[in-house]
């Protein structure tokens, strides 16, 4: 099975008046093709700090960072986005607020391709967006010319998944993207979720505060405290695990 994502050794120190604080010790992941890993821990635990060091928002001190096979530890988040999605809980950071649905699309369809050619497409696959879009089954077919600003937060995300899955991503990071949704519309973006990631087989890591959807998604669940990875359950063990043996992590 191949190695789609391999943390080495992974440390984020952060110099700051007090001195110097570790946000990352010592990490240590390897995902195979198609893990799907939810992402457990108390506020400030260190899992945005765990996106962005894949990311490449936030440089790391030490060690390596691979992905489907490319050391992209010296990369630029703009070179890494060629291998990553990620999906934010911001429904407003996911897409363009002045552009339509359709032209949302037609831009993560065409990633790194020049403009023209992006809005040519919107007409030629008009067709194809709107199938797309009726995935969500929450109306965004309909509102293929809606600027995505007129959206509702659930048809924004539902967008977001879209764009993040349009053109297979080695890897998937949601970083508690139903967060910022009521439970209805947050249960309806995790079901296009794992819809999504299991028709594309995708992998991914999903942050989530959510201890029933961290127990029902991914085939895999880790827990960090204090920037380490402290629990790493496979398949097997996740299915034996409570919502109580959860919650002990949070005491
Ligand atoms: N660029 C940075 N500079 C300094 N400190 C930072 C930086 N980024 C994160 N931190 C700190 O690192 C710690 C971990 O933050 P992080 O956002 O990764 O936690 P988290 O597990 O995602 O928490 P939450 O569940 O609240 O989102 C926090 O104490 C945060 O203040």
């Amino acid at each position: 099975m191949s190695v789609q994502l391999k943390l080495t050794d992974v440390q984020v120190n952060i110099a700051q008046e007090q001195g110097v604080r570790t946000l990352l010790d010592d990490v240590n992941l390897v995902l195979n093709q198609g893990d799907f890993v939810t992402v457990l821990g108390t506020n400030g635990a260190g899992k945005s700090t765990l996106f962005n060091a894949i990311a490449g928002t936030l440089p790391i001190t030490a060690g390596q960072i691979e992905i489907a096979g490319h050391d992209v530890t010296k990369l630029n988040p703009e070179k890494r986005a060629k291998y990553i999605a990620r999906v934010f809980q911001d429904p407003k950071l996911g897409t363009a607020p002045r552009m339509t649905v359709a032209e949302n699309l037609a831009l993560a369809s065409h990633r790194g391709d020049r403009l023209k050619l992006k809005f040519q497409q919107v007409s030629k696959q008009r067709e194809a967006y709107r199938t797309l879009a009726a995935k969500t089954g929450n109306g965004l077919d309909q509102a293929l010319d809606k600027a995505t600003e007129q959206l509702s937060g659930g048809q924004r995300q539902a967008l977001s998944l879209l764009m993040a899955s349009l053109k297979r991503p080695e890897l998937l990071l949601l970083d508690e993207h139903t967060a910022a949704l009521d439970p209805h519309t947050s249960q309806a973006i995790m079901a296009l979720t794992a819809q999504i990631v299991a028709e594309q087989q995708l992998t991914g890591l999903m942050i989530t505060h959510q201890m029933d959807d961290a127990l029902q998604y991914g085939n895999r669940l880790i827990v960090l405290d204090n920037g380490r990875i402290i629990a790493d359950y496979d398949a097997d063990s996740k299915a034996k695990l409570t919502r109580q043996d959860l919650l002990d992590y949070f005491d």
